[in-house]
């Protein structure tokens, strides 16, 4: 696969200022070669902090982390991992909005290669079709699936969205915790971080305001 097949795939056009900066030559290794190559980089890393890795504990860590990284925390820098937001007629004329809420967003922040842990709530009126309502979590999982700033997270899964469905009207709130803050740095534990993107209709303030009315609503089952 080479760039110019990676950027027909969709999610990481190039010009496109939501793209996740990516190498010329990032899929030029497979999988497996950069779990190989991880895996050597880790070993240094705990080497250098002085780490015995003929400990038993410890000898398997680079593997691991290597195969963490490449098939789990970073899985969505492989466009091959891409959901397929597979779409319907919209046959029962729902016009309202649908809101699915609550999605747990686990990421990394691409400054400290830290967690971020949040929810993300998202939005979209149907203009004539309709996406799968899991297809929602798991286009949130792809992005979040990178090295990400939660803006560009934000902003990726509403374009990701509107490209599927065809509209504009698409919204994502995503409130995280960046570990980076709650854990090192500044070491604030409470604060988390709230980021919004509004296309076509949700650039009205009362379909906002509907918007976050659904999803302050309890929900009790
Ligand atoms: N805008 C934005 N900033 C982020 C995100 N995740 C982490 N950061 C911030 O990125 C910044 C990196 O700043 P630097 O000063 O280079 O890094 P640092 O010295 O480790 O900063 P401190 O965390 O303040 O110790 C920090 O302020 C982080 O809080 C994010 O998703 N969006
Ligand atoms: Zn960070």
């Amino acid at each position: 696969m080479n760039y110019e097949e990676i950027d027909d795939i969709g999610d990481n056009h190039i010009g496109d200022v939501t793209r996740t900066p990516l190498r010329e030559d990032a899929f030029v290794l497979s999988d497996e070669e950069k779990i190989e190559k991880i895996q050597e980089n880790v070993l240094e890393i705990m080497q250098t902090l002085g780490l015995d890795l003929t400990d038993d504990s410890l000898k398997g860590t680079p593997r691991r982390v290597a195969k963490a990284y490449v098939k789990e925390l970073f899985g969505g820098l492989n466009p091959q991992n891409k959901p397929r937001l597979s779409t319907f007629e919209n046959n029962y004329r729902y016009n309202e909005m649908l809101v699915e809420k609550n999605i747990v967003v686990y990421s990394t922040c691409e400054h400290h290669l830290l967690p971020i842990i949040g929810r993300a709530h998202v939005a979209y009126i149907s203009k004539g079709r309709v996406v799968g309502l899991s297809k929602m979590n798991r286009i949130v999982d792809h992005f979040a699936k990178r090295p990400q700033v939660q803006e560009r997270l934000t902003r990726q899964v509403v374009k990701a969205l509107q490209e599927a469905l065809g509209t504009d009207d698409v919204a994502c709130i995503i409130d995280a915790k960046h570990l980076c803050v709650n854990s090192r740095g500044v070491k604030d534990i409470e604060s988390s971080t709230v980021t919004a993107e509004f296309g076509g209709a949700f650039k009205n303030i009362d379909k906002q305001k509907e918007f976050r009315d659904y999803i302050k609503l309890e929900t009790k089952f």
